[in-house]
């Protein structure tokens, strides 16, 4: 059978704000960096500035054609804009003032032409527009999910799946709406403002100095509301994150609610996450529907304040219809794009709020990393060799001490020992979900934090106690992690996990989907397929975590020949909690609080008398499944 690798890569350049983003110190011990980060992941505190110049550069630059073109559409747009007073002023003084019949035929085609070239130049800036938000998502979601997938297990396990998913489904659009889109608006009704100000300012500086008097105030005003906003939002963005936790950790343990008749009491506690959203979305909606109004309420004065001057100097004669209408048609045309322009910037906050949550995942350093000089793993026999390995989950509390272990090539090893002793960690460490804190784990003489992460795993296969399936087809699911198999391959792999036969009477053999997490086979058939695609995988050192737990003694029966094929030939490291499993190994390594208590073969462990002796007696000679005792 062909073997291949896959292909895995490490965070290796992550982005950071300049002392805006906290970054754990990826050189000190795994331990000592969970330490005051409960969730793995916190808020960064980024200027809006030095948020939005980030978002700028790294997802919108890239996109600079369409931006370029979006900004000259926007540029035509508020170009034309500024255009329309002068045709105005024209249209009073010329035609009604002056009767120019002849303008009267030539001015209604220019405002045509005009109003034509100002609509698509719209229609072209909208479109550019919406192309570069859907980027600027997309990009911003890619990235979260490299990080995500690169990252050490521990910071995802600290993390509730619901906060990652509400930064993929609630934060990133929310960047798009607020953040990209309201600075493409602002850029756009800023230059409308440009135009029509400076329109304002050519015609008559006196009263353009009385419209724009207020101006200073609703600076004022807004620089207050964005503050309220941003905090609020911030708020409501945690207590969404909070929704999407509660809401997976409900399906989740779906069972156990209704078993338990906790319905009531868990929609009691939604109702309350609710309300808490409610209560901070209107919050903002107040601050945010205070901008417009204000400002509006200004610019009243300043036209009331125009209209008084302009009124007077009508009267005396000094300006003439015309010149006042126009002031007034570019005063008017100001006023909607300054009032989005104030509104822009009260939602500018949300945006930076959201993207500054998705820059704290995309800036996550994973703890598990290549060195730069790491080199394949070769796998020559298969020998592996834990020496004085220390690791803790958390600081000061330690998981294994001194852990010392040799496995021969082609050994059977069984990790026994009751719950919590480390055995599940032993494993965690050869996969390098995490890196041990004292001694080293060599595979054939090799440091595995010296060789590539993507030749460790492929070399490695791993059984778990509930088989993973992922909803696609069977055998896309047999052929995870060995890409490009061919179907002949996955047939023979599937063959040899004695499940050939039950896939082959699926409505679409080989090509039926398993359903959410396999729903649709049963614990045998999902063990069998998770064999199949260890057998596919080939890999010389395989671990198990007592694949066989879960099933009855039929199912388990099914699965022993494909268990026996499986082991041939490759060095094994298993989780035992069956004699079945026990009896299968070479070796059995009786661990307690983290230590090796006992080592050696079953009638040697037993003639010892000892903690082996005892748990066979007490366990594994009723052959009770899963072990509950041991497992607490
Ligand atoms: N992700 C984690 N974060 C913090 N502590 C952990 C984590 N995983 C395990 N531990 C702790 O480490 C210790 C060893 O756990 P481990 O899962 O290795 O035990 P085990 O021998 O496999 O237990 P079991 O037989 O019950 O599966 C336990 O005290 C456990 O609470």
């Amino acid at each position: 059978m062909r073997r291949r690798a896959t292909s895995s890569s490490t965070c290796t350049g992550c982005w950071s704000l300049a002392g805006q983003m906290p970054r754990p110190d990826a050189s000190a011990g795994f331990a000592a960096q969970t330490i005051g980060q409960p969730d793995g992941w916190s808020l960064a505190e980024g200027s809006t500035r030095a948020v939005l110049t980030r978002l700028f550069r790294e997802s919108v630059l890239p996109n600079w054609k369409v931006l370029v073109l979006g900004l000259a559409a926007m540029v035509a747009t508020a170009a034309t804009s500024g255009v329309l007073p002068f045709l105005m002023q024209m249209v009073a003084d010329e035609v009604f003032v002056a009767k120019n019949e002849q303008l009267l035929f030539v001015l209604p085609g220019l405002v045509i032409l005009v109003m034509t070239f100002r609509a698509a130049a719209d229609w072209v800036s909208q479109v550019a527009d919406a192309w570069l938000g859907n980027q600027v998502v997309a990009d911003l979601r890619i990235r979260m999910f490299d990080t995500l997938a690169n990252a050490d297990l521990g910071w995802i396990q600290r993390t509730h799946s619901g906060r990652f998913v509400s930064a993929f489904v609630n934060d990133t659009p929310i960047v798009d709406r607020a953040a990209a889109k309201t600075m493409t608006s602002m850029v756009k009704n800023g230059l409308s403002v440009l135009f029509l100000v400076g329109s304002m300012f050519y015609m008559d500086w006196r009263l353009a100095c009385l419209v724009v008097a207020g101006m200073p105030l609703a600076i004022v005003f807004l620089g207050r509301q964005k503050k309220r906003i941003s905090g609020s939002v911030r708020r409501s963005m945690q207590e969404a994150g909070d929704l999407g936790s509660m809401l997976t950790q409900t399906l989740q343990g779906i069972r156990v609610v209704k078993a338990y008749r906790q319905e009531a009491e868990e929609a009691a506690r939604f109702r309350g996450i609710v309300g808490n959203i409610v209560d901070y979305l209107m919050r903002t909606a107040r601050s945010r529907a205070a901008v417009g109004p204000v400002t509006e309420a200004l610019s009243g004065l300043g036209f009331a304040a125009a209209i008084l001057y302009g009124g007077w100097q009508g009267i005396h004669g000094n300006v003439s219809l015309g010149h006042f209408m126009g002031f007034m048609t570019a005063a008017m045309l100001a006023y909607q794009p300054l009032k989005s322009l104030a509104s822009a910037q009260a939602s500018l906050s949300e945006g930076v709020t959201a993207a500054s949550r998705v820059f704290a995942i995309i800036d996550y350093a994973s703890h598990v990393t290549e060195s730069r000089s790491a080199k394949p793993l070769k796998v020559s026999e298969g020998r592996i060799t834990f020496e004085r390995v220390g690791f803790g989950y958390e600081a000061g509390k330690s998981v294994l001490a001194d852990f010392d272990l040799e496995i021969a090539p082609g050994q059977k090893v069984a990790l026994v020992g009751p719950s919590g002793a480390g055995k599940s960690t032993v494993i965690n460490l050869l996969l390098r979900f995490f890196d041990p804190e004292a001694g080293r784990i060599l595979i054939d003489g090799q440091d595995i934090r010296d060789v590539t992460l993507a030749s460790l795993r492929s070399e490695i296969a791993l059984l778990t106690q509930e088989p993973i399936l992922f909803d696609e087809t069977v055998a896309s699911n047999i052929a995870y992690g060995s890409e490009g198999a061919l179907q002949e391959e996955i047939a023979a792999a599937a063959e040899a996990a004695a499940a050939h036969d039950f896939i082959m009477r699926l409505p679409n053999g080989y090509q039926t989907r398993v359903g959410e997490a396999g729903g649709r086979l049963s614990g045998g058939e999902r063990q069998r397929i998770a064999f199949a695609r260890a057998m596919l995988r080939n890999a010389p050192i395989l671990l198990l975590d007592e694949p066989t737990a879960s099933l009855d003694a039929e199912a388990e029966a099914k699965v022993q020949s494909a268990m026996e094929k499986l082991l041939a030939g490759r060095t094994v490291l298993m989780i035992a909690h069956r004699l079945s499993t026990v009896k299968r190994a070479d070796l059995i390594c009786v661990m307690d609080e983290g230590r090796i208590v006992e080592l050696g073969t079953h009638s040697e462990l037993l003639a010892r008398n000892g903690a082996y002796s005892r748990m066979f007696g007490t366990q594994f000679a009723t052959e009770e499944p899963a072990l509950s005792a041991l497992r607490g």
